[in-house]
């Protein structure tokens, strides 16, 4: 992204964003409520176009090619896409249907590779089980976790999450987390970006960070120079003390 204004009325929802994605880094996006994280993601998976700015994903310029064949290169996972799934849907079909971007299986027919990819991505992700149940059956955690099966189902080049631990409770989070740490130190795996609130959900082996607040980046880069207390407390606008231990994050207000 260069020079990347959202604007809507007299509102910015992003202001003057440079960003580079490599295809080996993991990023995570931190910000408080509002501060354009999603939009920022909405970009990034050619949903949305900037107002001004050029926004290259893939080797393509978004206004200049089919988003429809750019999409399918992109696994996204969020809440809104959450919801357009129909909780009567089995989940095996919700993750295989994924590689033609459909949510359900209905219309479309699939091969053994197909199948077998959505099965071997179930296990990974801990849902194989569920194969049979509906969609809406399972827990928070579960959802969130076939989310992520089915957004790798078309091997993506570009894996985008947004706020995948959200409403989980501890062992869902800390199950998350340590699955996402192992996808990000697995080399072949696509270049990742993780939206969340927290610290305490970056997973070990991400590379990078971006802190935005009220539509413009305050920081970005090595996760090692972005995540500092002096940063953090400027992206949410409270004094904060941060903690590391074994690669994980800890915050809270300063003292
Ligand atoms: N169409 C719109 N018109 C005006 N303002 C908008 C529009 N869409 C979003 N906004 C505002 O833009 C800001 C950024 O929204 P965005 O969803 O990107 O934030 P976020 O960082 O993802 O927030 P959260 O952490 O709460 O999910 C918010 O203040 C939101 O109210």
């Amino acid at each position: 992204m260069k020079g990347v204004d959202v604007v809507r009325g007299e509102t910015f929802l992003l202001r003057g964003v440079d960003w580079t994605v490599e295809a080996d880094h993991r990023w995570v996006v931190l910000g408080p409520n509002g501060a354009g994280k999603t939009t920022l993601l909405q970009l990034a998976a050619a949903q949305m176009h900037p107002t001004r700015g050029v926004v290259e994903l893939l080797g393509e310029t978004l206004g200049a090619v089919d988003v429809f064949e750019l999409r399918p290169r992109i696994g996204l996972t969020s809440a809104a896409l959450a919801q357009r799934i129909a909780p009567a849907e089995k989940t095996g079909d919700v993750v295989v249907s994924a590689g033609y971007a459909v949510v359900g299986r209905w219309r479309e027919r699939y091969d053994v590779h197909d199948l077998t990819r959505a099965g071997m991505l179930m296990q990974q992700w801990g849902v194989e089980q569920f194969a049979h149940r509906p969609f809406g059956t399972l827990s928070e955690g579960e959802r969130k976790r076939a989310q992520i099966a089915r957004a790798l189902m078309p091997d993506p080049e570009l894996l985008l999450l947004d706020e995948p631990g959200a409403g989980l409770d501890l062992g869902g989070r800390e199950d998350l987390v340590s699955r996402l740490s192992d996808l990000a130190h697995y080399h072949f795996a696509p270049a990742q970006v993780l939206v969340t609130h927290h610290v305490e959900e970056i997973p070990p082996g991400y590379s990078h960070a971006l802190l935005l607040r009220e539509g413009a980046v305050v920081a970005q880069g090595a996760a090692d120079d972005v995540l500092t207390a002096a940063n953090l407390s400027d992206t949410f606008g409270v004094p904060l003390a941060l903690t590391r231990t074994d690669g994980r994050f800890a915050a809270r207000r300063a003292a």
